[in-house]
């Protein structure tokens, strides 16, 4: 009998999210939000493993290169089960939306319809770390525009979740987009997340239908400053890092 996911695995709910939606706003905007992922105690559970040591393999304070001010840190391998789980459900979803950009953009469409064989891709290349972490701000702090690109091979889209309570928990502290459009001014978006909510978004570079053809856009994303209080985010990246 064919197995099928039980009803809260993360397969399940991945398959359930509203995809026309999400493949629509992708197309148009470069990112989308996928309404709740996390109830309010898995956020609370991901946000605590933050003062677990151990979990992690690397912890970056953002003042000290410029990144912006606040902190996060790179899970170790094994990754804890359920981020390990809801990386590869999303990374399957989102494989054959990669390979119609890359088809678009004219590049290589051949991302693998499975992440544990793009892993097995990216470790060939020497891509051997996991890249899932947590982040965390407190008050003044916020995160630059930036790309999360670890070597040769990176898959084009990502996710942020936020842990933390916008209003209660925190103020301020929203989530940034910019896309840079070649020969024309930079367009910002600016991402509502609710706790337990995700946004999926391009890495680099996405393809747009323009008037005569596709074009690239490069997308950048960071956080602005936290007015007031701490918030906590889960980042799930697809490729690992060299
Ligand atoms: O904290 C955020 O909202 C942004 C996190 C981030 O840069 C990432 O997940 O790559
Ligand atoms: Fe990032």
């Amino acid at each position: 009998m064919p197995t099928s996911p039980a009803p809260t695995s993360p397969a399940h709910i991945v398959r359930a999210l509203d995809w026309s939606r999400i493949e629509t706003d992708l197309a148009m905007r470069g990112c989308a939000t996928t309404g709740m992922l996390f109830s309010p105690k898995e956020c609370a559970a991901l946000a605590a493993l933050y003062d677990e040591p151990g979990r992690f393999r690397s912890r970056v304070v953002m003042q000290r290169h410029g990144f912006g001010q606040g902190e996060y840190q790179y899970f170790d391998n094994p990754l804890p089960a359920s981020i390990a789980a809801w990386r590869s459900a999303l990374y399957e979803r989102l494989a054959p939306l990669a390979n119609a950009w890359a088809a678009a953009m004219g590049q290589p469409a051949d991302y693998p319809p499975d992440h544990a064989s793009y892993l097995a891709r990216c470790h060939a290349a020497g891509q051997l770390r996991p890249t899932p972490l947590l982040l965390r701000y407190g008050e003044g702090d916020y995160n630059c525009l930036h790309q999360d690109l670890y070597g040769d091979l990176q898959f084009p889209m990502q996710l942020t979740v936020l842990l933390s309570r916008p209003g209660e928990d925190f103020t301020g502290g929203e989530f940034v987009l910019t896309e840079q459009r070649p020969r024309m001014q930079s367009r910002a978006e600016v991402v509502s997340l609710a706790q337990g909510e995700a946004v999926i978004f391009a890495v680099n570079q996405r393809p747009v239908a323009g008037t005569r053809g596709t074009y690239r856009v490069t997308m950048r994303h960071g956080v602005s400053r936290v007015r007031s209080g701490c918030r906590h985010t889960l980042g799930i990246i697809f490729h690992d890092a060299r």
